[in-house]
């Protein structure tokens, strides 16, 4: 299976290795308009190949992405420290409406899974570009910012994070919802189970869990540039399940039609994805407080991508 990447800096590369590590492809094709440098990390990850799975690395134009079952958009500029995602969106819709029409050209039937920051209404971006069905266009949203608050609940519980059942939804930014009241420690809420062990998750708890997260990328971009290796992880994550048609429940964006009085916004809710991309959409358990701040992520989203999104 043929895996296609443009834009091949740090979010690209670190997919492709993440790809190639997990053996979630037989082949990767990474695309630059550096193409010196596409070049150059499909060299390097192939020598990674040896000590993983068998994938064939290449490098090259639009052309060689035909046939591409996936191909992931991580082209553009990343925040510089204390950026903003949405302060990309001018920046970044420009060069995805340049991308996005050659990608079709070469690969009609691919799933197009957007990576580039402000992660949602660049998906927004890439479904009017592309005239695909919502399902075949997925942005990868909270999955990171999911990663992050299971990492930090199970840090705190001292349990696994993969044991942690709890998801971040709304916009992949400042926005977003950490959905605190459906949190399970494997059966038992995350409340019950911290009290019991004498790791109650106190508002301090919570604040400091909550900053944790939705800090995460300002604190690491301060200190090293860019985020690359959570991201990388999270989108290759989404292309194993559509390459073996898991039907995971993941926490990605696409499209949505409703949420709460907010229509046809993108953002994240946990959705089932298999080979046909997302499949079906999973009715967060959310709280008052957690639903109205969920609507409250959609305007900001909503307003944000006026005049950006025809
Ligand atoms: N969704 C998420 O959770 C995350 C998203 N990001 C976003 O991913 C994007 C990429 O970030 P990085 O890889 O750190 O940036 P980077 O600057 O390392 O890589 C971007 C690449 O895009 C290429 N590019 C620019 N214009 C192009 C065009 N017209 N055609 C083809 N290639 C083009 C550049 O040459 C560069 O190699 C950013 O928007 C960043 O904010 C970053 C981390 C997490
Ligand atoms: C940069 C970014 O979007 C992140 O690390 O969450």
């Amino acid at each position: 299976m043929r895996i296609g990447i443009v834009g091949s800096g740090m979010v690209g590369s670190a997919a492709g290795y993440a790809i190639a590590l997990l053996g979630g492809a037989s082949e990767i094709v990474m695309v630059d308009h550096k193409p010196e440098l596409a070049r150059a990390q499909a060299e390097d990850i192939a020598h990674a190949v040896p000590f993983a799975h068998p994938c064939r690395l290449l490098a090259g134009d639009y052309a060689m992405l035909e046939d591409a079952v996936v191909v992931i958009l991580a082209c553009g500029v990343p925040q510089r420290p204390g950026e903003s995602r949405l302060s990309l969106l001018g920046r970044n819709a420009d060069v995805f409406r340049e991308v996005i029409g050659q990608v079709r050209a070469v690969a009609p039937g691919a799933i197009l899974l957007v990576a580039s920051n402000p992660v949602d209404i660049m998906t927004e971006v890439t479904l009017t570009a592309s005239g695909l069905a919502p399902g075949r266009v997925i942005g990868s949203g909270t999955i990171l910012d999911t990663a992050r608050f299971r990492t930090l609940i199970g840090e705190h519980l001292g349990i696994a994070a993969q044991s942690v059942h709890a998801h971040v939804l709304g916009e992949h930014g400042d926005s977003e919802v950490l959905v605190w009241s459906s949190a399970r420690a494997g059966t038992e809420t995350v409340a019950h189970f911290g009290t019991r062990i004498g790791q109650p998750l106190t508002e301090a708890a919570r604040a400091r869990i909550d900053d944790g997260v939705r800090r995460a990328a300002y604190r690491i971009i301060a200190g090293k540039g860019a985020t690359w290796f959570g991201i990388g992880a999270g989108l290759a994550r989404i292309v194993q399940a559509i390459r073996d048609d898991q039907r995971a429940v993941l926490s990605c964006s696409i499209l949505t039609e409703a949420v709460g009085s907010v229509r046809n916004v993108a953002l994240s809710l946990p959705r089932v994805i298999g080979r046909e991309g997302v499949l079906t959409t999973l009715a967060p358990d959310l709280d008052a407080a957690e639903a109205r701040a969920l609507e409250r992520s959609a305007e900001i989203l909503r307003d944000a991508a006026k005049g950006v999104v025809g």
